[in-house]
């Protein structure tokens, strides 16, 4: 048996594996009775993956005989799961700073769409943008999140609402992924508004006879991997029947179904999503009672979006209330041109304060619950043998300094670690 091993990190005040009994998710009894161990160590072995997490002493003994290519000792740090983003729009040109200024003023985002702006600006900057370009811009914003904690990514298209850009940003998604360290689910999102001069009807249209057997086509070649579709549910966008046809589409066709509901209205998207067995719906600002148990008994995740509530001064989604009724609630940082934030901790943070999330809740929610909303709780979200080696290492003695500094993730945060490699060193830069 091989005794060499990528990466031991020995001797952490605390080492937060969120759970430790194979779950795929957290509730609400869950969330709020993490597993913690103090006092411990992680072996990550040769293959990137989790080997041993236990009391330091323990680990101590069993590895005495073992080499390691890399030790951190964490003495009087923290470790933690690799933060966990369940929704991003990354890929995009163009510049909104502006809209920041009209939504100050009082201008709702509804207004900003429908005066053209919104996601329609970015649509016309986007198509104009080399592929090149938009892995530039893309593969800054993902190494930011990485610096911030984030080790697993949602990344949707979404800005071209044609087949040709849609590919072009799905493709771009693709090359990031096979060019960073940064793990990512992609999600085809070509229903994110109805394109300029096209009716809901006509734009679904060209979704379900053009882009989606395009689509099709190019992942059963092997040529492109998406693993999720995503659709805007709301008035003025896609309604609810038209929702309904490409989720539907595209979950016949192997995607994972994500996507935005009653995030300014109540669309019954909630409801519509479970019934379809959705694996998450975002937003859900105005979901309803009735939603929330359906959501609760389809198991399909809450992913809420504090920065796009706080920065629209948007009604909060009741997370409590979706707590209480059993929904699995996840948490995304809706990275995008409107909700400019690229932290988990600043949108954990959020998410206590003006969510009413306790600290631990918030943890798991960006962590195994996340990972659930992708997919992908199997392999990443917490801290056991056999799950991906992506870890974070804190400058505290307690982990919750990580959500409590508020907009401090870059003192707070000493290592970021994927497959069991240090990708981020805040003593040091790194070009990973
Ligand atoms: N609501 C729709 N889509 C994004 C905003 C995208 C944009 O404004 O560019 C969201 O999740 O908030
Ligand atoms: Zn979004």
């Amino acid at each position: 048996m091989s005794t060499n091993h990528k990466l031991l990190v020995k001797n952490a005040k605390q080492v937060v594996l969120i759970c430790n009994n194979g779950e795929k998710y957290l509730t609400k009894h869950g969330m709020n009775n993490l597993s913690v161990i103090e006092n411990a160590s992680v072996v990550i072995g040769s293959d990137g993956l989790i080997r041993a997490v236990g009391p330091a002493e323990t680990i101590r003994a069993r590895y005495s005989e073992s080499s390691f290519d890399n030790v951190i000792d964490a003495t009087g740090m923290c470790v933690l799961p690799g933060l966990v983003d369940a929704h991003t729009h990354p890929v995009w040109a163009g510049d909104r700073v502006h809209e920041f200024a009209m939504k100050l003023a009082g201008a709702t985002y509804m207004e900003v769409h429908r005066a053209g702006g919104g996601i329609h600006y970015t649509v016309e900057h986007t198509r104009a943008a080399a592929a090149s370009d938009l892995l530039t811009s893309l593969r800054s914003r993902l190494q930011r999140m990485q610096r911030a904690g984030t080790t697993l990514v949602e990344c949707k298209s979404g800005y071209g609402l044609e087949l040709q850009t849609e590919l072009k940003m799905l493709e771009v998604i693709e090359e990031a992924r096979s060019s960073l360290p940064i793990n990512i689910s992609s999600t085809y999102c070509g229903a994110h508004a109805v394109p300029k001069g096209k009716t809901v009807a006509e734009a679904t249209e060209d979704i379900l006879q053009v882009q989606l057997p395009r689509l099709k086509e190019l992942m059963s070649a092997g040529r492109l991997q998406v693993h999720n579709i995503d659709v805007f549910c709301e008035q003025g966008v896609f309604d609810l029947v038209s929702t309904r046809a490409i989720l539907q589409a595209g979950k016949e066709m192997g995607l994972n179904i994500n996507f935005h509901g009653d995030e300014l209205h109540p669309m019954n998207s909630a409801e519509m999503g479970a019934e379809l067995g959705a694996l998450a719906i975002s937003h859900l600002e105005e979901v309803t009672d009735e939603g929330m148990v359906a959501m609760a008994k389809a198991k399909t995740a809450a992913v809420l979006l504090p920065t796009t509530a706080y920065i629209l001064r948007l009604p909060q989604p009741r997370a409590r209330d979706m707590l209480d009724a059993g929904v699995i609630v996840a948490l995304g940082s809706d990275f995008n041109p409107n909700a400019y934030c690229c932290s988990m901790p600043v949108v954990m943070h959020l998410a206590c304060v003006n969510m009413r999330l306790s600290m631990t809740e918030a943890l798991a929610a960006a962590t195994i619950n996340a990972a659930f909303a992708l997919g992908h709780s199997d392999t990443h979200g917490s801290l056991e043998v056999n799950k991906h080696g992506d870890l974070l290492i804190l400058n505290a003695t307690r982990w919750e300094h990580l959500i409590y500094q508020l907009g401090g993730h870059q003192e707070v945060i000493r290592f970021v670690v994927i497959g069991g490699n240090v990708v981020y060193d805040n003593d040091k830069t790194l070009d990973l």
